[in-house]
């Protein structure tokens, strides 16, 4: 196939979709200039010969892809700079170029300043006061110095006030002494601390006047700002007074220790994180569909009638139950975590006039969300991968390693069990204060809702299918409730009986989810819908739809225990489930166009706009250097005397 020339299959495609798939990538750029400003930038990095591929990194050393990353990584940051300068550097061009898929695409192999922007420097802004911030953030953001966050010890990651590492001040100097006293005390896994960071965000437990005030932040020079040797001593390290971040918990030059507004003003960054990491699994996510879709409408195999030619495989009603569920999926992650930063930056707002009331609230769905949105975008690859046959396989295809980041967020900011059981200790004092006549936060007021009625009838809608899942999350929140609370009053403690009931607590959490997020997700397509082409509109509806009855579909258990549905119900949402896969079927790929993602970014011979995908796999494994000679020297070496022996 020449190239340049368009695969006639994804041709033909593009000719069916019913809407402008331009509309749609405008509608999610938040205007036509946004997006024409997206792929300036995207080009402006992109296009860098200095940045692009020569050959894949998969064949370099780690230590090589390390030193490979580094490179890259000053010169993207050169590159900011350069927008800086013209006024351009928002902090979105920050997110998307340090983090998300254009910084993913550039840095394949991670980006050894990530942790710096992403919690050093919001860490020093949430934790630092005003002088400390003054003190800081410019050195930080210029890069005169680059941090990591070092919380995690060998012995603790979820457990943070099982940190061992101590801060104890000292007032004869006006100094902190920093010690990791122990083997698992050492902090393990902070992004760039081994060989990038020259300072740290280091998470201790305070000691002052002999007393231990629990976990604070303070910041500690690991390596000398010239000679990036590390600085002496890892044990019993000095460091200045105002080198503790004072925001929130603060120790005066005497001592004495004066008290947060709220102890828990120190997991602030945390949240921060968990809060980006929602959109970024979602875009993640898209990015799988995309190359997905685009392979399976010109993937010819099998037969759906013998008397036809091989079929597309996306024409299988089962390839498109696996893939255009993830399409909708990626939508429904998109506008919960918008939802979710919009909330974020309200009470991180709020918080700075003291105001701490909707703290546990964000906390609690900021958990919820965060693991939820991480599971289900790495079971959404992982189905986008699988439903690719053998080639969605190779490395090339760019799902396992996407797949790989992904399902790291269901381990790091917060393993994903543990944030789940703090969203189920809210649900629990939510479901006791409904019991007690107490008001509800707005995140839990559907549960005064379905206390008071048993449900209407089925019919067609959304709204219907968000009452369910409502019903079904106020069921079994009632549930671990009523079961905790029989333990407690046949005697169990109620430490023991948290966990005995720890089981039903994490499902009433991911029920309260998935309700919130449908919930969410359809009331942002109905504030869209008026805005846009009648097609787009009635596109955006499908797959919102089809997200709804599929998450319902996949919980008929719960749906059959906790409502009044019918198995005649089940039919119709089984019947409404395959219209929907047959309405979106001629929109699936104009849909995918419509995320507009740079083949670049992309990185799939699977998913290239063009579908040539034959000749694309072939030249990426030409690349290999093992396919460089025709015989290997191990033949040779040991193939040969061997295959000699047995003669
Ligand atoms: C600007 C440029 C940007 C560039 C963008 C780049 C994009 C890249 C995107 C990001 C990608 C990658 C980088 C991230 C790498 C990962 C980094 C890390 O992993 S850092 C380490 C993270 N570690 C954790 O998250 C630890 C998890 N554990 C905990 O959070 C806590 O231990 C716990 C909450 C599980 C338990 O803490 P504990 O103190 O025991 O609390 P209790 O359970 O007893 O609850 C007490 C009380 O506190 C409330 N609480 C707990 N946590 C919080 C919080 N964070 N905020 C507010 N409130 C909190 C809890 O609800 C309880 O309240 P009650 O009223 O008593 O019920
Ligand atoms: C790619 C990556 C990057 C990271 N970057 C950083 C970084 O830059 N800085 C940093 O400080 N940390 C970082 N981390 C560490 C990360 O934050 C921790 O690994 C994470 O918080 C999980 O803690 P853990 O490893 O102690 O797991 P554990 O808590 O030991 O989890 C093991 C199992 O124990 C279970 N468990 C633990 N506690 C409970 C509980 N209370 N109830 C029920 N089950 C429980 C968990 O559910 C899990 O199944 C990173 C981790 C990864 C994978």
């Amino acid at each position: 196939m020449p190239a340049n020339t368009m695969n006639e299959d994804l041709k033909r495609e593009r000719q069916r979709c019913s809407f402008d798939p331009k509309e749609l990538t405008y509608l999610l750029d938040g205007g036509e200039e946004k997006t024409e400003e997206r792929r300036q930038r995207e080009k402006f990095f992109l296009d860098d010969p200095e940045l692009s591929e020569t050959a894949p990194s998969d064949y370099l050393s780690h230590k090589e892809k390390y030193e490979h990353a580094v490179k890259k990584a000053c010169i993207v940051f050169k590159k900011v700079q350069q927008l800086q300068a013209q006024g351009k550097a928002g902090m979105q061009n920050f997110r998307e170029v340090l983090g998300g898929q254009l910084g993913s695409a550039i840095l394949r192999d991670g980006n050894p300043l990530g942790l710096h922007y992403v919690m050093f420097i919001p860490t020093i802004m949430g934790q630092g006061t005003i002088e400390q911030q003054a003190e800081w953030i410019s050195k930080a953001w210029n890069l005169e110095i680059i941090g990591t966050y070092a919380q995690t010890e060998l012995g603790h990651g979820t457990f943070i006030r099982g940190l061992e590492t101590t801060a104890t001040y000292d007032p004869a100097t006006e100094e902190f002494v920093l010690n990791s006293p122990t083997l698992t005390s050492y902090k393990w896994w902070p992004g760039g601390l081994g060989h990038t960071a020259n300072y740290a965000v280091v998470v201790a437990q305070l000691y002052s006047q002999g007393i231990c005030h629990g976990i604070h932040p303070f910041i500690v020079q690991l390596r000398d700002e010239e000679t990036h040797l590390p600085m002496p001593g890892f044990e019993n390290v000095r460091i200045p007074w105002n080198y503790m971040l004072m925001k929130n918990g603060k120790v005066l030059k005497d001592g004495s220790y004066v008290k947060s507004p709220s102890s828990k003003l120190t997991y602030g960054t945390m949240i921060f994180v968990r809060v980006v990491i929602v959109q970024d699994a979602a875009n993640y996510l898209r990015k799988a569909v995309t190359i997905a879709t685009r392979y399976s409408a010109v993937r010819h195999q099998s037969h759906i009638k013998e008397s036809a030619p091989e079929p597309q495989i996306l024409d299988f009603v089962t390839q498109q139950h696996k893939l255009f569920p993830q399409l909708a999926t990626y939508f429904a992650l998109h506008y919960s975590g918008a939802w979710l930063w919009d909330m974020y930056n309200n009470v991180t707002s709020e918080l700075e006039s003291g105001e701490l009331d909707r703290l546990p609230e964000l906390h609690a769905l900021a958990c919820c969300l965060k693991a939820v949105s991480a599971a289900d975008a790495a079971q959404g690859i992982e189905t986008c991968r699988l439903a690719c046959g053998g080639h969605g396989y190779m490395s090339c295809s760019s799902l396992p390693i996407t797949y790989g980041l992904v399902t790291a967020m269901v381990t790091y900011e917060g393993e994903n069990t543990v944030l789940l059981l703090q969203t189920a200790r809210y649900l629990m004092k939510a479901w006791q204060n409904c019991l007690d006549g107490q008001p509800l936060t707005p995140s839990v007021q559907y549960l005064n809702s379905v206390r008071r009625s048993f449900g209407g009838v089925y019919h067609k809608s959304v709204p219907w299918i968000i009452a369910s899942m409502q019903r079904i999350a106020a069921g079994k929140i009632e549930t671990a409730h009523r079961h905790m609370n029989d333990k407690i009053k046949r005697g169990v403690n109620s430490e023991d009986a948290w966990n005995e009931t720890s089981i039903e607590l994490v499902a009433a959490s991911e029920a309260h989810c998935k309700a919130f997020i449908v919930e969410t997700y359809y009331n942002s397509v109905q504030q869209i819908v008026p805005s846009v082409s009648q097609q787009l509109g009635k596109a955006l509806t499908e797959l919102c739809e089809l997200y709804a009855v599929n998450t319902l579909l996949k919980n008929i258990g719960d749906l059959l225990r906790y409502s009044n549905v019918t198995t005649g119900d089940l039919e119709n949402l089984q019947r409404w489930l395959e219209e929907l896969l047959a309405a979106i079927r001629p929109n699936a790929v104009g849909i995918v166009d419509g995320f507009d993602i740079n083949d670049a970014i992309i990185a799939s011979p699977l998913g290239a706009y063009d579908g040539n995908v034959y000749e694309r796999l072939f030249a990426e494994v030409s690349k290999s250097p093992l396919n460089a000679k025709p015989v290997n020297e191990s033949f040779h070496k040991y193939l040969k005397p061997l295959l000699k022996s047995k003669m």
